[in-house]
């Protein structure tokens, strides 16, 4: 009986019909080539003789397991071909028909005859030749280095200061080692000791002394593209890293600039009292019948100012106008500290002052109003600062700062702009309007001090899950456990209380962090435009080291206290929290700092610097820790952690 065909599929059927393995490749038949297809046919021989494996037609399954009739792979690769091809008599390789297409692959060397034309593009890497292997490992290399500052570009909110400047104005101050080697006045110099008494408060810092020395027009300065004018006011910026001393690098100068200039006056009007007295002595002599005319009271010089220091909060009015007064003492000048948290009692106080004021501390807005009253007031100022010009000279307080600086301009000698940060819009604007300004700036200008860390926190992950709240108390809770940070030997103020500033970006989160951290038994307050002042002036106080009195201390352990205790049972000890927006960020010298939390990854370069510029002041050690949570530019915080890493400024 005739047997059935075993059922086939298509391709088999097809392959019985042609006589011959249907996918042959159709190549010359070189020896090469027909000892292979011999030793294929002779497998094939020896596999058909086997029993049958499940492959329908014979093809090979899946994992390598070939079936007795199935198709040797055609992956297969002949036995020889590890063989280097056969010389050809003159010891070169047999010549090719044809060049294959990819026959110039894998080459590190040119081929003869496709070395570089004359006058054609060379490559990057070598010049003039095809790029030999060290090349392109060198050009790899090249590529693979991380571009810094990817993220960071994308904003670019700072403007620059080029490597070689810095490395210049280094230089420059080295050979300024004490107090006593720069320009001031010997009862300024003395002056320094009473407002800095510590001993390791000697020697001046990097922005003292590029400031000093030019604000009082000797040193080295760095001008800007346009000569200075001969006449009008000169004009500075100082800029340099936030915690450097700028407070005592713009009013040293000026103290001693109005001290001589009162001086100056005072003999000027002996000179005229005398002139006046030997005229009147003349009149006398002349006149034996004239009537001597009576004594006139001299108009009190008040409300008229010499030198005007304008900042953006109310804390930073009393923190400068205490280290003014510190120096009041021995410079002997009569400072004015005013702002919208004081009453119009004690304003008109300190302003209207029958013995007069030199040196005047405000905020924009108020001064701006009080001058539209009484426009007198800014007739005399011949030293203008504007403290944290950043803030001062934007969209809020331009208004206000510029109306000031215009009614100050006909007696105005000297304006001098002071921020810990050259943003971009800012230069800008001084370029245009301000070409002959010069520039005092520091070597480690938008650079985090570098005794200040950052550390992540990943709240997306265990055991946060995307609750920032969560992940902010822990990390509090964590700080506030933790014994090891508090240094006895490092620096004079052994702070037993730990105190931690929370960073959010928006206003309303505040109250909303501040509450939910005192659920969780943090002592937090929250810290804000619409704080009422008084408190506001007590929640900083402890935190700024202004706190002198045991008694004031102990009003703020219990203004702190309080809601913690009531909320919950389980307390953290000796750890103070301030959640703060912004306004927390600019100048305020929280000295006893060591802990910074950003709650929010800051919007731009500027807020970083500004943030964590509020610990690891003057030298001291800080620790900053960002929450990193949904949809916060992880990108931008790796680069930032990365330039404090390297020590770099900031973009
Ligand atoms: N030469 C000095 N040596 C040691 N400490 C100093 C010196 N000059 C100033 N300080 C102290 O450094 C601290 C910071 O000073 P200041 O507030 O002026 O810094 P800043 O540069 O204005 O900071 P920010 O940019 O945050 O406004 C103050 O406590 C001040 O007393």
């Amino acid at each position: 009986m005739l047997r059935q065909p075993v059922r086939s599929c298509l391709f088999c059927e097809t392959r019985a019909l042609l006589g011959r393995p249907i996918l042959q490749p159709q190549r010359p038949q070189t020896r090469l080539y027909a000892q292979l297809q011999r030793e294929r046919a002779a497998r094939y021989a020896a596999s058909a003789s086997q029993p049958r494996g499940r492959s329908g037609h014979g093809g090979s399954g899946r994992g390598g397991s070939a079936g007795p009739r199935s198709r040797p792979s055609r992956m297969l690769l002949a036995d020889n071909v590890s063989r280097p091809p056969r010389l050809s008599s003159d010891g070169r390789p047999p010549a090719r028909h044809k060049p294959e297409p990819f026959a110039y692959l894998n080459r590190t060397k040119a081929p003869p005859g496709l070395e570089p034309m004359q006058g054609r593009k060379q490559t990057r890497n070598t010049g003039d030749k095809f790029p030999e292997a060290g090349d392109v490992e060198d050009s790899k290399k090249r590529k693979s280095r991380p571009e810094p500052f990817h993220a960071l570009k994308m904003q670019r909110a700072l403007s620059g200061l080029p490597y070689g400047s810095r490395a210049q104005i280094k230089k420059q101050i080295e050979q300024v080692d004490s107090f006593e080697a720069l320009p001031l006045s010997d009862t300024v110099q003395a002056a320094v000791k009473d407002a800095l008494p510590g001993l390791e408060y000697r020697i001046p810092t990097p922005a003292q002394r590029v400031a000093i020395p030019a604000l009082l027009g000797m040193g080295p300065q760095k001008r800007t593209r346009h000569p200075a004018p001969r006449s009008g006011a000169e004009s500075f910026l100082l800029a340099a890293e936030t915690g450097s001393g700028k407070t005592l690098a713009y009013l040293l100068p000026t103290l001693d600039a109005i001290k001589g200039e009162e001086a100056e006056d005072a003999e000027r009007e002996a000179t005229e009292a005398a002139e006046e007295a030997a005229a009147k002595e003349a009149q006398k002599r002349d006149d034996l019948f004239g009537v001597e005319e009576p004594l006139l009271n001299k108009a009190v010089d008040s409300a008229r100012p010499r030198a005007i220091i304008l900042v953006p909060t109310a804390e930073l009015v009393s923190q400068v106008g205490a280290v003014a007064k510190s120096l009041s003492h021995i410079v002997k000048f009569r400072a004015g500290p005013i702002s919208a948290a004081m009453t119009p009692t004690v304003i008109r106080n300190r302003l209207f002052n029958e013995q007069g004021v030199d040196v005047v501390i405000s905020t924009p807005p108020l001064l701006a109003s009080i001058a539209e009253s009484n426009p007198n007031i800014l007739s005399r100022v011949s030293h203008l600062i504007i403290d944290e010009a950043d803030s001062l000279l934007d969209r809020s307080f331009k208004p206000s700062t510029t109306e000031i600086l215009e009614k100050c301009v006909p007696s105005l000698k000297q304006l001098v702009l002071c921020s810990a940060t050259i943003p971009r819009y800012l230069d800008k604007y001084l370029l245009e309007r301000y070409p002959t300004m010069t520039r005092l700036v520091t070597p480690n200008l938008h650079a985090i001090p570098r005794r200040v860390q950052l550390g992540v926190v990943d709240v997306n992950k265990d055991p946060y899950h995307g609750n920032k709240m969560l992940a902010c108390a822990d990390t509090i809770w964590q700080i506030g456990k933790s014994n090891g940070d508090y240094d006895p030997a490092e620096g004079k103020e052994l702070v037993p209380t730990k105190r931690i500033l929370v960073f959010v970006n928006e206003r309303e989160q505040t109250e909303e962090v501040a509450q939910y951290l005192v659920k969780k038994g943090i002592d937090a307050l929250a810290f804000h435009r619409d704080t009422d002042p008084s408190r506001q002036a007590k929640t900083l106080a402890s935190f700024t080291g202004t706190e002198k009195s045991k008694k004031g201390g102990e009003g703020n352990e219990r203004e702190f206290g309080k809601q913690s205790e009531e909320a919950s049972k389980r307390v953290l000890a000796h750890t103070k929290v301030i959640v703060t927006t912004d306004l927390g960020s600019r100048g305020i010298d929280t000295v006893s700092v060591r802990h910074v939390i950003l709650y929010d990854v800051p919007h731009t370069t500027i807020d970083f610097i500004h943030r964590l510029g509020r610990t690891g002041r003057m030298g001291r050690r800080g620790r900053g820790i960002v929450l990193v949570g949904p949809g916060d530019r992880a990108d931008v915080v790796r680069e930032v952690k990365d330039a404090m890493f390297r020590g770099e400024a900031l973009i």
